[in-house]
């Protein structure tokens, strides 16, 4: 049987072949506006906004704080509704749990399970048979650094570990979509590069479209294959760029960071992020 990754891989090869890589993009936000509350306590958080997510890419969402980047992520996510406008995750309507995985920046596991079944209760929910899943957890785990580590306690790991955990938690429902919520935010920065390294080879070889919220232009930079730079709320698109940076799946870090591109858009962004807030 194709693992998610194949099957993501042939999607993607024969949207290409076809000629229909654009036509439904895995997410679409159409003149969307969301408040929360009602009446004279209503806060609009966001829009109006429009963009569309092709399958395959990295989008970035950076902003000032409340520009609305987790409305924007739980619009997708299908955590909220859009008070006007429309959003689709492969042209139909966001639902929880159906078309993403999710990380937040707390890991959320399970603590009375080990490492191996928090992940091996994705895999349950997303239907696979329970004599696959012990070697789905392997391989999960081998694919965020974490080979061995099946049998111990999510409390008996680090921080870091907790999250990556998170991570291929996430990976492991086999979803088209990953929505990241911040999710390097609460580390010490060893840690959150180390992090950053992996999500990205781990990005470039599935392939997975992902909408990734940070604060940090850098790990915009290092991350993305886009970035949108979200006004001060209600967010709208401020600046969206492409960031044309190598992406092989075995990509020196320090190389990648030490680019003239690299310079030249982490100062845009910083520049359109500082205008922002202004
Ligand atoms: N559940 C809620 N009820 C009422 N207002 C909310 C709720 N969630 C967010 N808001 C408001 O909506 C606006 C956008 O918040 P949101 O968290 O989406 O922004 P953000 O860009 O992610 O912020 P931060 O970078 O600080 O996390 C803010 O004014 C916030 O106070």
């Amino acid at each position: 049987m194709p693992s998610p990754d194949d099957r993501r891989a042939d999607a993607r090869d024969g949207a290409r072949e076809a000629g229909t890589a654009t036509a439904v993009p895995a997410v679409s936000v159409r003149e969307v506006t969301h408040r929360y509350g009602r009446g004279a306590d209503a806060v609009t958080a966001l829009g109006p906004l429009s963009l569309d997510v092709p399958a395959g890419e990295f989008l970035v969402l950076v902003g000032p704080s409340g520009s609305g980047k987790s409305t924007l992520l739980r619009l997708i996510a299908g955590f909220e509704h859009a008070s006007s406008g429309d959003v689709t995750v492969h042209g139909g309507t966001p639902e929880p749990g159906r078309q993403a995985g999710v990380v937040f920046q707390q890991p959320r596991l399970f603590p009375w399970y080990t490492v191996g079944e928090n992940i091996s209760l994705a895999l349950r929910y997303a239907g696979v048979p329970r004599a696959e899943r012990p070697a789905r957890v392997g391989e999960l785990l081998d694919r965020v650094g974490l080979a061995g580590t099946a049998r111990r306690r999510t409390w008996q790991i680090s921080g870091g570990q907790q999250q990556r955990v998170a991570i291929a938690r996430a990976l492991a429902g086999g979803k088209d979509l990953l929505l990241l919520d911040e999710p390097f935010a609460a580390l010490d920065a060893l840690t959150r590069e180390r992090l950053q390294e992996d999500l990205r080879t781990v990005s470039s070889l599935t392939g997975i479209t992902s909408v990734f919220v940070t604060h940090s232009v850098d790990e915009a930079v290092f991350l993305g294959t886009r970035a949108v730079v979200l006004s001060a709320g209600p967010g709208t698109v401020a600046l969206d760029v492409p960031i044309p940076l190598p992406r092989t799946g075995s990509d020196d870090p320090d190389g990648l960071r030490g680019l003239p591109e690299y310079a030249a858009l982490r100062a845009e962004i910083g520049a359109a992020v500082r205008d922002a807030a202004r």
